[in-house]
């Protein structure tokens, strides 16, 4: 790298991608689970894109090309959606993976397997999702469904492996996130630990990076970085005013749609590895 990227450096950039996203409000075509829909077009509504929850196959040669990117998320796979995710990614638009409960069924596995063969921008996903994705196992002692059983610094090798075999940026979300591209390896520390108790988060903070790629796809690297530093900054702010899980969903959503170019740019904790 030319210039010396300091935590002062990353927000700025944060801020500047979230205002590319509030600027363009980047078309994000959505395929994901029938869980997380709720919470991640609302997220994406609040950073500023526009989502579109489109799963019909037929409609994807029409409107997937018009998309800025596509966000895949296999939650609720069923052998009815995976041709249309199949085509989706291959519609020639930047997209992100998050493979939820990879290691629950061998078929959930080798779907996943297929569509890291299609060339995702990014796979973002918990600590045990990464770990099975790298290994290929979808046959676990410690599996716990769509949950982490590990912590995200113990899948930073395999996030580096897989990054080296798929092509994509990996990141392993946490009380830490992780962000490789197989060389460099970023980290993310903004969050709180009550996230863990609002389902979905996982799949809204990957449909964030997916807004994030589609309005500056030149850098998945720093695009996903800063979605989770600033999906997480929303979630300690939001944390002040919550008194659980429940009003934490709402006011993380309130400061997502608030955030200021001061709160970011001091607020942002991102840093590159040694
Ligand atoms: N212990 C924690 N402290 C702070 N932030 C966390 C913690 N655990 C998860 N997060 C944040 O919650 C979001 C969802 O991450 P995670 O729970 O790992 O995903 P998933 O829901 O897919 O298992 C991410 O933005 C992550 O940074
Ligand atoms: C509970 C559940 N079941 C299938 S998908 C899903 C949501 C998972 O969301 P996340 O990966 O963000 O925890
Ligand atoms: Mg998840």
């Amino acid at each position: 790298m030319d210039e010396e990227r300091t935590g002062a450096w990353w927000g700025r950039r944060a801020w500047a991608l979230l205002s590319a996203v509030r600027e363009r409000s980047p078309l994000v075509q959505c395929i994901t689970n029938l869980v997380s829909m709720d919470i991640a077009a609302n997220a994406l509504t609040a950073a500023g894109a526009s989502p579109a929850m489109l799963h019909c196959l037929r409609e994807i040669p029409d409107f997937t090309p018009r998309c800025h990117a596509v966000y895949i998320n296999v939650g609720t796979l069923s052998e009815d959606w995976l041709p249309s995710m199949r085509a989706a990614a291959s519609a020639g638009r930047p997209w992100v993976l998050d493979p939820v409960a990879a290691a629950a069924s061998g078929f959930r596995m080798e779907a996943c397997l297929e569509l890291l063969a299609l060339r995702p921008a990014v796979v973002r996903g918990n600590a045990s999702e990464i770990l099975a994705l790298a290994t290929r196992s979808d046959s676990s002692t410690s599996f716990k469904g769509v949950d982490s059983s590990h912590d995200s610094g113990e899948a930073l090798q395999a996030a580096k492996a897989l990054a080296w075999s798929s092509g994509a940026v990996i990141a392993v979300s946490g009380a830490v996130d992780f962000i490789t591209d197989g060389e460099q390896v970023l980290s993310a520390s903004n969050g709180v630990a009550m996230m863990q108790k609002i389902t979905a988060t996982g799949c809204a903070v990957t449909a964030l990076i997916a807004a994030f790629v589609g309005a500056d796809p030149s850098d998945a690297l720093a695009a996903a970085a800063c979605a989770l530093a600033i999906f997480g900054l929303a979630g300690e702010i939001g944390m002040e005013s919550a008194k659980g899980p429940a009003s934490l969903r709402m006011h993380l959503i309130d400061a997502l749609y608030g955030l200021d170019e001061q709160t970011v740019t001091s607020g942002v904790k991102i840093a590159l590895l040694p």
